[in-house]
């Protein structure tokens, strides 16, 4: 059963006229995770945004997107609102867009979940400690009292994760969550997001140019260039068959680059070939 179908998606720019995504169509297997690469500019974030409905106004989108059978696209702004968080939750690559900068942490998280659940203060305090606790956020009481810049990008990501651990969404949207990240907070936000999958089963779309995690993460994969999908299939078969040129340009270049960072680390690798 797929959680989530997108069928002839398609963005444009209003003013130019210019299709950014053009008649994307792919589904996300209940449970399942999802890895959208590509270069830079491909059109991954607008694809993550328009599922969403959040890409910028002078952007307009067309095609269907079905959230556990109901279209998104005929929802009003405000049916949209209750979808965003509840049922479909977007992390982003900077924490620190996802947050108010003028209050603390705290204060955004217990707007969004009394907004959704109606739940009292201290319930809402209990839960995200709990789930704040379980993403080794150590002290959950002096994170939810700190202003966003108080905290690292890895602490802002966990944060985000433990909010969806509280939110129980259907599908986790991961905008290269890991990209502004050191390696060490990288690594272990990536075991965040393996363990947010297996705990909820919620199913995942994860986008990320680091093709490592994406071995380690998807089961599925998309590929994107220019705006178009130009490969797709299951993570083995992407990385041993790649069929279109430049899905294997995105491959040997990667195991070319995990070749040399062995070579420099004396056998340590980045991803098994
Ligand atoms: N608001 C906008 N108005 C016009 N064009 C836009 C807008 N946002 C993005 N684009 C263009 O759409 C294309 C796809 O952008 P998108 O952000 O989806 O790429 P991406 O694959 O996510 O890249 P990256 O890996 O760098 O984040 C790019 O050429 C970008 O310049």
């Amino acid at each position: 059963m797929n959680s989530l179908e997108v069928s002839n998606l398609k963005v444009w720019d209003s003013r130019t006229g210019k299709v950014l995504v053009s008649n994307s169509s792919f589904q996300v297997k209940q449970g399942s995770c999802l890895a959208i690469v590509g270069e830079s500019g491909s059109g991954k974030s607008l694809t993550c945004r328009a599922i969403m409905r959040l890409n910028k106004a002078g952007l307009r989108q067309s095609g269907d997107i079905l959230l556990g059978g109901v279209n998104l696209t005929k929802l009003s702004e405000k049916e949209m609102r209750k979808k965003r968080g509840k049922q479909l939750c977007l992390i982003v690559q900077n924490g620190m867009r996802a947050f108010d900068p003028s209050c603390v942490v705290g204060v955004h998280l217990k707007e969004t979940l009394a907004w959704h659940f109606g739940w009292s203060r201290d319930d809402i305090a209990d839960r995200m400690k709990k789930a704040m606790e379980s993403v080794m956020l150590k002290d959950p009481i002096s994170v939810m009292n700190s202003y966003p810049h108080q905290l690292s990008g890895g602490m802002l990501q966990r944060v985000m994760i433990a909010l969806a651990i509280v939110l129980e969404p259907d599908v986790v949207i991961a905008d290269e969550p890991t990209t502004a990240l050191d390696t060490i907070s990288q690594f272990e936000v990536i075991e965040q997001f393996i363990q947010l999958r297996a705990r909820m089963g919620c199913s995942m779309i994860f986008v990320s140019h680091d093709l490592a995690v994406v071995k380690r993460i998807a089961d599925e994969v998309l590929v994107m260039k220019d705006g178009e999908i130009v490969e797709s299939g299951t993570t083995r078969d992407i990385f041993s068959l790649a069929r279109h040129e430049y899905t294997r340009y995105l491959v040997s270049t990667k195991l070319a680059l995990n070749h040399h960072f062995k070579k420099i680390m004396g056998g340590v690798s980045l991803v098994d070939n």
